[in-house]
Parts: C-alpha cells; structure tokens; sequence
C-alpha cells in the first residue's frame, strides 16, 4: 500500500530468542536435551503502525518470545527442531488475523550424549562442533517451505585433492598439482519438497533421522572408502559429487546449496643465503590460513523434463 507516495515493505519479529529443553520421559531414566536459536519474522497487516502513531494491529516481539517458551513447555514429547519452526509458523500464521506469513529460523547447538566407560550417560553432554538450521516459511494458507541445513562443518583430507589445467594467464603463479590438502568449513542447506503443513511426514523425529543422513551422504562423498578415498580434481567438482548424491538418495530434497569455501594450507618453504633448505616442502609442512580463502557455492536440483 502506498501513502503519501512512499511504498513500505515490512516485516518484524524477535530474533535470537534461546531455549533449552529437557525430555525426561525416558523409560531408563535416560534425558533428552535440545538447545535452539529462534528467530521470528512476520509478515502482517499493520501498516498503520508506521503511517499512524496505531499499534493496533503490531503482535509485540515481546510476545513473540513469551511464544516460543510457552510452544517448548507444551511439547510434551521429544521432536525435531524441524517440527518446532513448523509449530511455530503454524501458530502466527493462524492465530493472528494480521498475520499472512510467519518466517521461523533456528539454529539447534550439537548437544551430543556422552559416553562414559564405553556406556551412553543417561543425562550428560557435551558440545559438538556442527550446527543444525532450519528454516520454516508457514503461510496463512498451510503452505510451507521448509530448509535445513548444517553450518560449520569442518572437513579435511590431507591428500586425494588437486587443482590442474585452469586458466592460465600472466598474472598466474598457481602451479598445477595432484597432490595438496582439502580443508573446508562447509555450509549446506536443502529443501524438502513438502508444499503445505499437511503433508509433511508424521514419522517421529523424521527430520532428526534426515538430518543425520544427509551429513553422513555428504561426508562419504567427501572422503571416499576409508582406505583408498577418493580423488578430488577442484572444491567445485567435489561440490557437485556431494550436491547430486543429495539429490539422488533422498527424494523428498527437492534442491540443495553447498557452500564449501577452499581453506588453504600453504607450503613450508624457509631458507636463509647460508641455509637454502631450512625448511624445503615436501607435502609435511604447511601454514593453514583463515585468509583469504576460496570461496565456492552452488544450487544443485532437478532437471524435471516437461513431458
Ligand atoms: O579447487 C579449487 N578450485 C578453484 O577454483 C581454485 N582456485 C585456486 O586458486 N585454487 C583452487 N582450487
């Protein structure tokens, strides 16, 4: 809607809202423990809000946040972050009149089970390195997009990699190899092709499951068979081999972006006039680098033929 000749486009939400949950329900005194980052954006009717000194219409990010406490109290039984974005879509998009989209983002920390003497602890964790996202998208309607992903995942092999044959011009130093390190810190997400709120798989803890397989298929590609690995002519081709796996084993992820940014780690090389080979490379070693590094993504899906 457009007053006084200025157009507004606007959302508002809460961001950043932490939680933790505790499941006690185990049937072997055994805990369940989830800790998540919510952040809320909706998209509502209430324009007067910023043509007029109105509120009427404003959902307060206040409650917002008071929301998502009373959603996690609720849930009496263990789900996936998943389900929760979703249950919360669904909650703004439906409960509030104003409200046509609600846009749910959560980052779930790797809480992992610790094993003591070979033997799972019914209630102790520690932290992982790899975080679980999701984003929910939930309109009035039911239609849902839904995302998840996983953030930070470290990755390196220490041969198996190359980069030969690219272009090469005067301002070229790169040599060409088949043998240097592969290191990146990996950011995936995928979207799974459920259209509406109703459709999605009622399987328990179903996204948890998916969740876990989907790292396990890209990590496989990444590494190859543990004792021969697999060879790796570029980051993007690595990428694509990942991406297409994705693709190929689960068909419910309907598109997949990689984000595989080219950690470097350079060759040693040290010498003084009287000393020339200090320190001469010979694949052992390297200095790792923050940066500048590679940066490499890509979208991967389907090719659908229109028969
Ligand atoms: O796998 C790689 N892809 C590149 O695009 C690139 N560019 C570069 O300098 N080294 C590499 N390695």
């Amino acid at each position: 809607m457009a007053a006084e000749g200025v157009r507004v486009e606007q959302r508002h939400g809460k961001a950043r809202v932490r939680v933790g949950r505790v499941w006690r329900q185990g049937g072997d005194g055994s805990h369940h423990f989830v800790e998540w980052n919510v952040s809320i954006s909706l998209l509502s009717h209430c324009l007067s809000s910023y043509h007029r000194d109105d509120n009427s219409d404003i959902v307060a990010t206040d409650t917002m946040k008071n929301t998502v406490y009373v959603k996690a109290k609720e849930c009496g039984d263990r789900l996936s972050v998943e389900e929760f974005a979703i249950l919360l879509g669904n909650h703004f998009s439906s409960f509030y009149p104003q409200v046509y989209t609600a846009i749910v983002n959560i980052i779930e920390k790797p809480w992992e089970r610790v094993c003591i003497d070979g033997k799972p602890h019914l209630h102790g964790f520690k932290l992982g390195s790899e975080n679980h996202t999701v984003e929910a998208t939930v309109q009035k309607s039911g239609a849902l997009t839904l995302t998840s992903g996983v953030a930070g995942l470290a990755l390196l092999k220490t041969t198996q990699s190359g980069f030969e044959k690219f272009v090469r011009d005067k301002y070229t130093i790169l040599p060409d190899t088949r043998e240097r390190m592969l290191a990146t810190e990996m950011n995936a997400s995928w979207r799974y092709s459920y259209e509406s709120v109703a459709s999605i798989p009622k399987k328990e803890l179903y996204f948890s499951e998916k969740f876990m397989e989907v790292k396990k298929v890209l990590m496989d590609t990444f590494f190859g068979p543990p004792e021969t690995g697999v060879y790796s002519p570029s980051v993007q081709r690595t990428l694509y081999l990942m991406g297409s796996a994705v693709l190929r084993r689960f068909p419910d992820v309907a598109s997949i972006h990689l984000k595989m940014p080219n950690i470097h780690f350079l060759p040693v090389n040290l010498s003084t006039k009287e000393n020339p080979s200090m320190v001469k490379f010979k694949d052992d070693v390297y200095l790792p680098t923050d940066e500048p590094h590679g940066s490499i993504e890509a979208t991967l899906s389907r090719i659908t033929s229109k028969m």
